[in-house]
């Protein structure tokens, strides 16, 4: 009956190779030593591709939370209870959440879509009801969901895309909220990388050495019920989370539509990769922020080819690492738009000879 977004399977953009030829030679004849602004350089020069602009700029910015709560929990697999999944709705509206106050700091758009919680959600401004389900399955025993609870979670994400893009938004960022979603992350990419769960399992909210190591059971009994079917759509469904679902359906939208993606740490990351393994063409349209303290993620960044921007111990998710870094993506844009060329400020440039 439902059927996948046509982001999942439809051709995605390509970078613009013309613009990526003007900025890489743009950026040779600023004045500074070629090269001397490290990655801020590549950055431009990416934003330019991919946004079909002379001028790239990140604004303005949309970020989307998605929520949603994991039958998982019923294990003990977190730190903390599952009703502070619908409770963080109420504070991310409320303004008091890490990625409000980020949110608006940047003069950025905030929204949460909440695709189902154990814990009741009153009606807020900036949240969305699209639930699906109170909770996924208890994925160490079943499937997390069906394939049409899948389909619908992508859904949900395309059109935040959809939004996102009449909008006029030029970068999104997608955060997640959902009490579990680290044992949700880690059994997927366990999946998807073909790894053991010691190696991707980790604290999440603040685990203890015995509670890692039970965790990395129930991602064991999980991976054992699953198989080593890798086909990303069976990854999602048996191990996935409704607001990871959301959000690889918006990574995969927004890439679709030309809107570059500022990734943040593990949980969106996952998402990421399973949207690559679908559409190995989204690699381009991924920028990464940050390096999480969640072990696992730097295994999921090295499958991506990723190098982050930053390192900075952060663990939260809510989007909260990649909005950290958009003042790098700023500074990026605003050099390589601003600055004087050599000949435009008479400056002499690098001897012909050496
Ligand atoms: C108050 C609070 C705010 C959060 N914001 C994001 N997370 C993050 O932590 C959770 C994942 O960790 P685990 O798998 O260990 O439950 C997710 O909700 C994630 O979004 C939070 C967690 C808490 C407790
Ligand atoms: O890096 C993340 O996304 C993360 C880490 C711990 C808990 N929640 C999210």
């Amino acid at each position: 009956m439902f059927s996948p977004p046509p982001s999942w399977t439809q051709q995605l953009p390509k970078p613009d190779v013309l613009r990526i030829r003007q900025a890489t030679d743009r950026q040779q004849v600023l004045t500074k030593p070629p090269g001397s602004l490290g990655q801020l350089e590549q950055l431009a020069i990416q934003l330019s591709g991919l946004q079909v602009m002379d001028q790239p700029t990140v604004d303005p910015i949309q970020i989307t939370v998605f929520a949603g709560d994991h039958g998982v929990c019923e294990e003990g697999v977190s730190a903390f209870p599952q009703e502070v999944t619908a409770q963080m709705i109420a504070n991310f509206a409320g303004g008091g959440a890490a990625i409000s106050v980020l949110a608006k700091q940047l003069g950025a758009s905030l929204e949460v879509v909440n695709l189902g919680t154990v814990g009741d959600v009153p009606v807020l401004a900036g949240v969305r009801n699209e639930s699906i389900a109170p909770a996924t399955a208890n994925l160490a025993i079943t499937m997390a969901m069906t394939e049409d609870q899948a389909y619908a979670a992508l859904t949900s994400g395309d059109a935040v895309a959809e939004r996102a893009a009449n909008a006029g938004c030029r970068l999104f960022i997608g955060g997640d909220m959902g009490i579990g979603n680290t044992t949700s992350a880690a059994a997927m990419a366990c999946a998807l990388l073909n790894e053991a769960p010691q190696q991707l399992v980790g604290p999440g909210t603040g685990l203890d050495t015995a509670g890692v190591s039970h965790k990395s059971t129930v991602v064991g009994r999980a991976l054992e019920r699953h198989g080593d079917n890798m086909d990303p759509l069976a990854v999602l469904a048996s191990l996935g989370g409704f607001e990871i679902a959301g959000l690889t359906g918006a990574i995969l939208g927004c890439a679709a539509r030309g809107i570059p993606v500022l990734v943040d740490g593990f949980i969106v990351s996952v998402a990421a990769l399973l949207g690559m393994r679908q559409q190995p063409g989204l690699r381009d349209w991924l920028l990464f922020a940050h390096r999480s303290a969640e072990p696992g993620h730097a295994r999921v960044l090295e499958a991506m080819n990723a190098n982050p921007l930053l390192d900075l111990g952060m663990r939260l998710g809510e989007g909260s690492g990649a909005a950290v870094a958009v003042p790098l993506l700023r500074a990026a844009c605003a050099l390589h738009n601003n600055m004087a060329s050599f000949s435009d400020a008479g400056v002499s440039n690098k001897n012909a000879t050496s």
